[in-house]
C-alpha cells in the first residue's frame, strides 16, 4: 500500500521505516527544512536504536518531503504523526493534528485518515465532523494509538503486545488491520473513542504503577525495608507483575507526564475530578525535589557544594530530555546555589532553558565528577556499569553517591569508599 506518514519525529520515523520494512511505500513529510534536508542525505535527526538501519535497509520504499501534497499523492491511508504537546492549561495543544486535517484536500486516492498522534476522546468525531464539512466525509477514520517506548520503539512496533484500531466502519478498520500484515501480535478493533481512552488510561495506569512504588518506597526509607526486596516479591504476585516496579527519580519523558495532565484535564471538562490521577501527578513532581532536600540534609547544606548528575536524558538510550527528572534537579541544585556539572552519553540539551547554561557538561563520569561533593545517578546508562568508580572516588572531594535509580552496586560502592545513598533503601557505607 501506498502510505504518507505527518511528522518525521520519534513515532513518524519509527511508522516510517516499520511500514516501509513491512513492503509498504511510504512518503514522510514534516515541516522542519533542516530535518526533511537530513532524512533525504540518510542522516537521522534524532537517536533510535534501530532507527538508523531500518531507514537505510528500506530507502528504496521511502521518500521524505516538506510538501504535503507530495505526501498524499497516490496516498491510500495518512497517518498523523505529529506532537499533541501540553497547553497552559493542561490540555492537549491538537492545533498540528488540525494543521494536517487542513492539508488534505482533495486526495482522490486517499481512503482512510489514521491518528496515531496521542490525543483526548472526542478528538476523532470532531475530526470526522470537520471532514464531513469539507467534502471529504467519505474518507474513513481511524484511531491507532501508539504504545512504543522510546529506546525500544522499532521492536515495540515491529512485535507489539497489541495493535489497537479504533474504526467505526468494517472497510477502514479492515485497511488499517492489513497494513499491519507481518506483525504478530492481537489486533484490537474497536470505537474510535475507546481507542483513544486505551492509550490514556494504558499510560495513566503505568504511570500510577511507578508512583506507587515511590511512595512504598519513601515509606520503606522511613521504616528499615528495603524497596528492591519490596518490589522484586510483590511483582512475583502474577496479578501484579514485575514491570514498572523501579523506585526512583519519578517518571519523565514526553509521554506519561503529558498525557497524564491531559486525561485529568479532559475528565475535569467532562465534569468528573480525576483524584487518583492528581495525586500521580503531585507525588511525581515532588520526586526530584525530595532527592535534593535529602541531598541537603546529608550535605548539610547545598550552598558551595559541588553535584555531578550522572545521566541527563529522561531515560537510558535515548537522546530525548523532554520532561526530564534531572531539569528539576539541576534547576533545584542551582537554586541552592550549588555547582552543577551533567555527564551524558547521549542527550540533546535543550537550548534555550537556562539551567542548561549553567551545567557545565562533561565527556566522561571522571570529569564530572572531578572535586565534586556529591554525584547523582539519574539515568541508569548501561556505560554507568563500566566506569571505574574507585578513580572517581580519588577524584571527588566528598563521597557521596546517590543512586536515583537504585542501578548500581552499592556494596561494591561502598567498600570503595562512597556514601551510597539511594531511593527506598538504606544508605550503604556509613561509618
Ligand atoms: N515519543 C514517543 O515515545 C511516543 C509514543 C507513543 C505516542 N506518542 C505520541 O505520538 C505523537 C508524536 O510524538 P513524537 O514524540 O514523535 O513527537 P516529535 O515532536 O518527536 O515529532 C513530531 C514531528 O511532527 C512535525 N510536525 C509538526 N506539525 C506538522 C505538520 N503539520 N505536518 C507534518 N509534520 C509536522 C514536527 O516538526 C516534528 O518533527 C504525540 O502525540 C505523542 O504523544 C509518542
Ligand atoms: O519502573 C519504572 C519504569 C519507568 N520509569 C520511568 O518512567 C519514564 C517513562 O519510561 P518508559 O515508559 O520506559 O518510556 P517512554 O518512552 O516514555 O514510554 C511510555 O510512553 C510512551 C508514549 O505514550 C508509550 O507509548 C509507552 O508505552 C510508555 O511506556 C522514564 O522516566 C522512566 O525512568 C520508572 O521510574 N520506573
Amino acid at each position: 500500500m501506498r502510505v504518507g506518514v505527518f511528522g518525521a519525529g520519534y513515532i513518524g520515523l519509527v511508522t516510517g521505516a516499520c511500514l516501509a520494512s513491512l513492503g509498504h511505500r511510504v512518503v514522510v513529510r514534516d515541516i522542519v527544512p533542516a530535518r526533511v534536508e537530513m532524512l533525504r542525505a540518510g542522516q537521522v535527526p534524532l537517536y533510535e536504536p534501530g532507527l538508523e538501519d531500518l531507514l537505510r535497509q528500506n530507502r528504496d520504499r521511502l521518500t521524505f518531503t516538506l510538501d504535503a501534497a507530495e505526501a498524499l499523492e497516490g496516498t491510500e491511508v495518512a497517518f498523523v504523526c505529529v506532537d499533541t504537546p501540553p497547553s497552559a492549561s493542561g490540555d492537549a495543544d491538537l492545533s498540528r493534528v488540525w494543521s494536517v486535517v487542513a492539508e488534505l484536500g482533495s486526495a482522490p486516492e486517499l481512503k482512510a485518515l489514521v491518528v496515531k498522534s496521542t490525543v483526548p476522546v472526542g478528538t476523532g468525531e470532531q475530526i470526522r465532523g470537520v471532514l464531513e464539512t469539507s467534502g471529504l466525509g467519505h474518507l474513513g477514520y481511524a484511531s491507532n494509538p501508539e504504545f512504543t517506548a522510546e529506546g525500544r520503539a522499532v521492536r515495540d512496533f515491529l512485535r507489539p503486545d497489541r495493535v489497537v484500531i479504533g474504526a467505526e466502519e468494517t472497510e477502514t478498520a479492515r485497511l488499517v488491520t492489513a497494513l499491519h500484515e507481518g506483525i504478530d501480535a492481537p489486533v484490537e478493533v474497536m470505537g474510535v473513542a475507546s481507542a483513544e481512552m486505551v492509550k490514556l488510561a494504558a499510560n495513566a495506569l503505568l504511570a500510577t504503577k511507578i508512583t506507587f512504588i515511590n511512595e512504598i518506597a519513601a515509606v520503606c526509607e522511613r521504616t528499615g525495608a528495603d524497596v528492591l526486596e519490596v518490589a522484586r516479591a510483590v511483582g512475583l504476585d502474577h496479578r501484579l507483575g514485575p514491570h514498572f516496579l523501579n523506585a526512583g527519580l519519578g517518571y519523565g519523558g514526553s509521554c506519561f507526564p503529558k498525557d497524564s495532565r491531559a486525561l485529568r484535564a479532559m475528565a475535569s471538562n467532562s465534569g468528573h475530578p480525576f483524584q487518583l490521577l492528581s495525586a500521580v501527578i503531585e507525588v511525581n513532581d515532588l520526586q526530584p525535589r525530595r532527592a535534593v532536600q535529602r541531598l541537603k540534609d546529608r550535605l548539610g547544606g547545598l550552598r558551595g557544594r559541588r553535584v555531578a548528575l550522572l545521566g541527563l536524558t529522561f531515560k537510558p538510550d535515548t537522546d530525548d530530555m523532554r520532561e526530564a527528572p534531572s531539569e528539576v534537579l539541576a534547576a533545584r541544585l542551582l537554586a541552592e546555589g550549588c555547582e552543577v556539572t551533567g555527564w551524558d552519553p547521549m542527550a540533546r540539551l535543550p537550548d534555550r532553558e537556562p539551567w542548561t547554561t549553567r551545567v557545565r557538561r562533561t565527556k566522561t563520569v571522571a570529569e564530572a565528577a572531578e572535586d565534586c561533593d556529591a554525584l547523582v545517578v539519574v539515568t541508569e546508562w548501561a556505560e554507568l556499569r563500566d566506569v571505574d568508580w574507585s578513580d572517581v572516588a580519588h577524584r571527588m572531594r566528598g563521597r557521596v553517591l546517590f543512586d536515583g535509580r537504585n542501578t548500581l552496586d552499592r556494596e561494591e560502592l561502598a567498600s570503595q569508599g562512597f556514601v551510597c545513598m539511594a531511593v527506598g533503601r538504606a544508605t550503604a557505607g556509613e561509618d
